[in-house]
């Protein structure tokens, strides 16, 4: 029992110093090896790391006390991809395809437009109020990508603007053919695999881990994706992939040829694609995955799977066939499910609304979900230290405005979010 017997404070006053117990946890979803959802629970958080979790009867004393008063509680959510460093307005774009249109590669390019006209200040503020919308919605761990400068100076600049607000960061100079280069694809590659990278490497610093590539009709073939994914290997990059978006285009093969951490879209697959997918999840669980894993691992000392990104917010906004969620899950693939935040296909950074989709649209079940948009989506960025309520991980937490995780879906677009603590801090 909490030898603290001090009244417990409410969830306004969540952040403070020394210990804290967050106690009054109506169903604490720890993402823990066994998956336990624990009742009555409590968390205790020091500093910005999560100490102890378990049944509230047996928690330990704390320098201050929160009562949740009957909340639930899940690791912050982990949203793996996103294109949060722009400027423009694509809402025309967005409305044409609502009355017929269909989506294309083409659109990257009037965002690119605006965002090389934008100052540096005013992409920096852009960029840090959508950091403040997603953590609204309980996110707390959060990758982008350049991808929207599309020549040199302009690709530097978003990995740099990105590095300063970003847990993650990801070169996407190969997501468009830009307009100076057209009918010059393998030029623009040269591009992107020397001068563009030499100088984005510089820039981005040590949260620039990654580099991907639009794999598709309109954007770039499996043999210019490769070219650029091995470049950025070679450079110490590690390779993802938006893949089969738009058709059967070939990126599921070459993620899991390249050993990719993570093939994102995955619309349109085939049996051996899923197949593939699912022998790489299976083969992770084997080795033990990341429950084997202590939050301190070394993450280059663990046989990381190609995990199978869903993006359901860009599947609707889009029109698209909904990724075969089930299917992959049912194959055992290890899935994420992410935002893909951006102005083309997907203007949300609403991780709850995905989760709820992903349940009542995508079959899966609300534990297939959360993991997904948890531990899923930590996978999907080879961390250890996010994504679960272990002690040793980070301080992540997401307390909902309701008793229990289910009413993520059950009750879709209400303000499910309390609040959002990330790192021991509070930051809404
Ligand atoms: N598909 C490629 N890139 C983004 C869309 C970018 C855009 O249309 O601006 C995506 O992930 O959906
Ligand atoms: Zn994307």
């Amino acid at each position: 029992m909490a030898a603290n017997t001090e009244p417990s404070e409410t969830l306004d006053a969540l952040t403070g110093t020394g210990t804290v117990l967050v106690e009054g946890v109506s169903e604490l979803w720890t993402l823990d090896a066994e998956r336990r959802v624990l009742r009555d629970a409590a968390v205790l958080i020091e500093g910005d790391v999560i100490a102890w979790a378990g049944p509230r009867s047996e928690a330990p004393a704390a320098d201050r006390r929160v009562d949740l008063e009957g909340r639930a509680v899940l690791p912050g959510w982990v949203d793996s991809h996103s294109h949060m460093v722009f400027d423009g307005d694509r809402s025309a774009e967005f409305q044409a395809r609502m009355a017929g249109e269909s989506y294309s590669a083409g659109g990257i390019g009037v965002t690119t437009g605006a965002t090389r006209e934008a100052s540096d200040e005013r992409l920096a503020a852009l960029l840090a109020s959508r950091v403040e919308e997603a953590r609204r919605g309980g996110t707390t761990c959060m990758e982008t990508k350049t991808g929207y400068g599309l020549n040199v100076e302009d690709e530097a600049r978003s990995a740099r603007i990105a590095a300063e607000h970003m847990d993650e960061v990801t070169f996407l100079g190969a997501h468009l053919v830009p307009a100076e280069y057209k009918n010059r694809a393998d030029e623009y590659v040269d591009l992107v695999t020397g001068e563009m990278l030499q100088a984005v490497l510089a820039s981005g610093g040590e949260r620039l881990r990654w580099a991907d590539v639009f794999c598709e009709e309109g954007a770039f073939t499996p043999e210019q994706s490769r070219r650029v994914l091995e470049a950025c290997r070679a450079a110490g990059l590690t390779p993802r992939l938006h893949g089969n978006q738009l058709g059967e285009t070939g990126g599921v093969a070459l993620a899991l040829e390249l050993g990719a951490a993570s093939v994102d879209h995955i619309n349109y697959l085939s049996s051996e694609d899923i197949e593939g997918l699912g022998a790489s999840g299976r083969a992770f669980r084997a080795n033990g995955g990341v429950d084997g894993a202590p939050p301190a691992a070394d993450p280059a000392g663990i046989d990381w799977p190609t995990v199978a990104t869903i993006l359901p917010a860009c599947d609707l906004s889009t029109r698209a066939p909904l990724a075969p969620a089930r299917e992959l899950a049912d194959a055992g693939a290890t899935l994420a499910i992410a935002s893909n935040c951006n102005p083309g296909t997907s203007y949300t950074s609403s991780m709850n609304f995905c989760v709820g989709t992903a349940v009542l649209q995508m079959r899966l079940t609300l534990e297939e979900a959360l993991e997904a948009a948890t531990l899923g989506g930590a996978t999907a960025l080879r961390r250890t230290d996010v994504g679960r309520i272990v002690p040793g991980a980070r301080a992540d937490l997401h307390v909902l405005n309701a008793p229990a995780a289910i009413h993520l879906a059950y009750r879709p677009g209400m303000p499910m979010t309390a609040a959002t603590i990330r790192k021991g801090v509070r930051v809404a």
